[in-house]
């Protein structure tokens, strides 16, 4: 993978919460479009980490990190980024659905929108709101009743409604922490499904402690340990072939 490709590049990336560091010295290139997930077991930094990639980690009190991020070979915590307008750019999908509750379904799609520029024209709205939906394969069930209330959706289509109030916001890179924990095994698939289309268009880095759906929708793979990158290459090097052996009583279920 070489420098000049990489869409993500840390070099050194160290973070902690108060004296406690719980990531450390992380070197990782992450290739624009396509799914990169991030495994290991809990506590290990996962969130963490791409908590930092959109600089939400400092964020926390008494959290900080050190070392380099770089989006498109630009160092993201420069003091002249704006830390909102990176969010524009790096959106993020929780791991509980958090649709705003006292809002319509066409109104949560726009959250971020309305947020960031005001709120757009009726027609240039219905144009983000269907293209959003289309791309959160929630268009066909939703259309009719763009006036309901977000919370009214199962869990499964809260959580694609969150995922198209991202895309909304035309990011480049999409952040996922776990966000089928929360769903039963048809609402997830459903997911896993949508990551098939978004690889085309985004960069997805996706946190998940589900081994099986890694192996599913994921090209590339990084095994995190106790707050370091112990192994990153492609999926399948990693769950068949992996040259750590740490990685492999990982991902054979041997702790974790
Ligand atoms: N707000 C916080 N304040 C203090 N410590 C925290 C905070 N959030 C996380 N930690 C600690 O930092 C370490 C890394 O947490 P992180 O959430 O990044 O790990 P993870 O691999 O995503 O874990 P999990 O899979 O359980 O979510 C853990 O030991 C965790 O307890």
């Amino acid at each position: 993978m070489s420098e000049a490709e990489a869409k993500i590049r840390t070099r050194g990336l160290s973070a902690w919460f108060g004296a406690r560091p719980v990531l450390r010295d992380i070197d990782i290139d992450i290739d624009a479009r396509g799914v990169t997930a991030i495994i290991g077991p809990s506590g290990c930094g996962k969130s963490t980490f791409i908590r930092c990639i959109n600089r939400l980690h400092e964020m926390t009190r008494g959290a900080r990190m050190s070392g380099k991020i770089l989006v498109d070979g630009v160092e993201i915590q420069g003091p002249e980024v704006d830390p909102v307008a990176l969010r524009r750019r790096i959106g993020m999908v929780f791991r509980e659905p958090n649709p705003f509750p006292a809002m319509s379904i066409r109104d949560n799609v726009l959250a971020g929108l309305i947020l960031n520029h005001g709120r757009p024209s009726r027609a240039r709205g219905d144009e983000i709101v269907e293209a959003a939906l289309r791309q959160a394969a929630l268009w066909t069930d939703l259309r009719d009743r763009l006036g309901a209330p977000g919370t009214s959706l199962s869990s499964g289509q809260q959580q694609r409604l969150c995922i198209a109030r991202t895309l909304a916001l035309e990011p480049e890179i999409v952040l996922m922490d776990e966000p089928c924990s929360a769903l039963d095994p048809v609402a997830s698939a459903k997911i896993e499904d949508l990551l098939h289309e978004l690889r085309e268009r985004y960069t997805v880095v996706i946190v998940t402690h589900n081994m099986q759906q890694a192996a599913r929708v994921s090209e590339r793979a990084a095994f995190f340990l106790d707050g370091e990158l112990i192994e990153y290459a492609d999926t399948d090097t990693i769950f068949t072939a992996p040259l750590d052996k740490r990685t492999e009583d990982y991902i054979t279920g041997k702790f974790g």
